[in-house]
């Protein structure tokens, strides 16, 4: 039987969300500690943990079929694979940073300028498309420490929060790409395992759909119901049940999380109420 290999990071920004979307996904993993691979119980799922600069060149290789990686890396390294999905999760910028002091206008300040940074190339990329000559300092870590060791002027490097750069005596100054982890897979999957790779794809959007909605269940009076039909579109449209009492019925609908407490106030204006909100856990449309 077919089994789907998927590359992940052993240890570090994406493996704890890669690890909880595979459980989400109803995948039960059979891992010894410190084992570098690893089986799934219930799907046909090989797990290989990995340095997340070397997953994109495994999947091209196809030493692994899948594998999920941070958007700048997957940039960065260039190799042909496919872009499956977008996953959500670990969320970042890949930002220029400058001494705080620094009263930074534009890209163009840095003009002659050494900046250091973990990726060349979509630096290197960027500032060709800006038209800056600048000298691009490699290097592979701890890239914050730069400017304050007389190692470049200015640093291009991944931000969250800011409080690396801020730590560090640097601000962000311009945004060059953002990121969030990826599925990929080798380009030429054989007809099976592409099978698989849909199976898996269906469960990820459906744990991703569930994410993004909420689950409703309001009483109204029955005056009121056309009304609250229109803010509530649903899957299809609401479900309506009649109370026991008179001229009151119960509603259960789905919103979407984004708009979540704008339609609550609508809903309350509307004469809703006993207003009960749940996540849902799967939602296949
Ligand atoms: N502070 C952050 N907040 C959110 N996402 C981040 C953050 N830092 C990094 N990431 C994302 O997570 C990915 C992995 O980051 P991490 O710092 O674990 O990489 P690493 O140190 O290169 O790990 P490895 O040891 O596997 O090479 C990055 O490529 C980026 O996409
Ligand atoms: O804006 P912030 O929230 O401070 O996050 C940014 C920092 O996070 C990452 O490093 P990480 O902490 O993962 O350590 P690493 O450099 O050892 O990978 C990244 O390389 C930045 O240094
Ligand atoms: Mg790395």
């Amino acid at each position: 039987m077919n089994v789907l290999k998927i590359a992940i990071q052993k240890s570090g920004r994406l493996s704890e969300d890669s690890l909880k979307l595979i459980k989400e996904c109803g995948i039960k993993l059979n891992n010894g500690k410190g084992k570098l691979k690893a089986t799934a119980d219930n799907f046909p799922l090989e797990f290989l943990f990995l340095r997340d600069d070397d997953i994109p060149g495994y999947v091209e290789d196809g030493v692994a079929d899948l594998g999920i990686v941070g958007e700048n890396v997957l940039v960065e390294k260039e190799n042909d694979v496919e872009l499956v999905k977008k996953l959500g999760f670990s969320k970042c910028r890949l930002s220029i940073g400058v001494d705080r002091n620094w009263d930074y206008k534009n890209i163009h300040e840095l003009e002659g300028k050494s900046i250091a940074t973990s990726y060349p190339k979509i630096l290197g990329n960027y500032l060709k498309g800006k038209k800056v000559n600048a000298e691009i300092h490699e290097i592979s870590g701890s890239v914050e420490i730069a400017p304050s060791i007389g190692l470049a002027e200015a640093v291009c490097d991944i931000v969250s929060s800011g409080s690396t750069l801020l730590s560090n005596g640097l601000k962000e100054a311009d945004v060059i790409m953002r990121s969030e982890a990826v599925l990929i897979a080798q380009n030429a999957l054989s007809a099976d395992k592409r099978n698989i790779l849909n199976q898996l794809i269906f469960r990820i959007n459906a744990v991703q759909e569930g994410k993004q909605n909420k689950y409703i269940l309001l009483n109204a009076p029955n005056s009121a119901i056309d009304e609250i039909i229109s803010l509530l579109p649903g899957m299809k449209s609401p479900t309506i049940l009649p109370l026991a009492m008179e001229g009151w019925s119960s509603l259960h609908s789905v919103v979407k999380e984004d708009d979540f407490w704008e339609v609550i106030e609508k809903l309350k204006k509307a004469g809703a109420e006993g207003i009960l909100v749940s996540s849902i856990e799967k939602m296949i449309l």
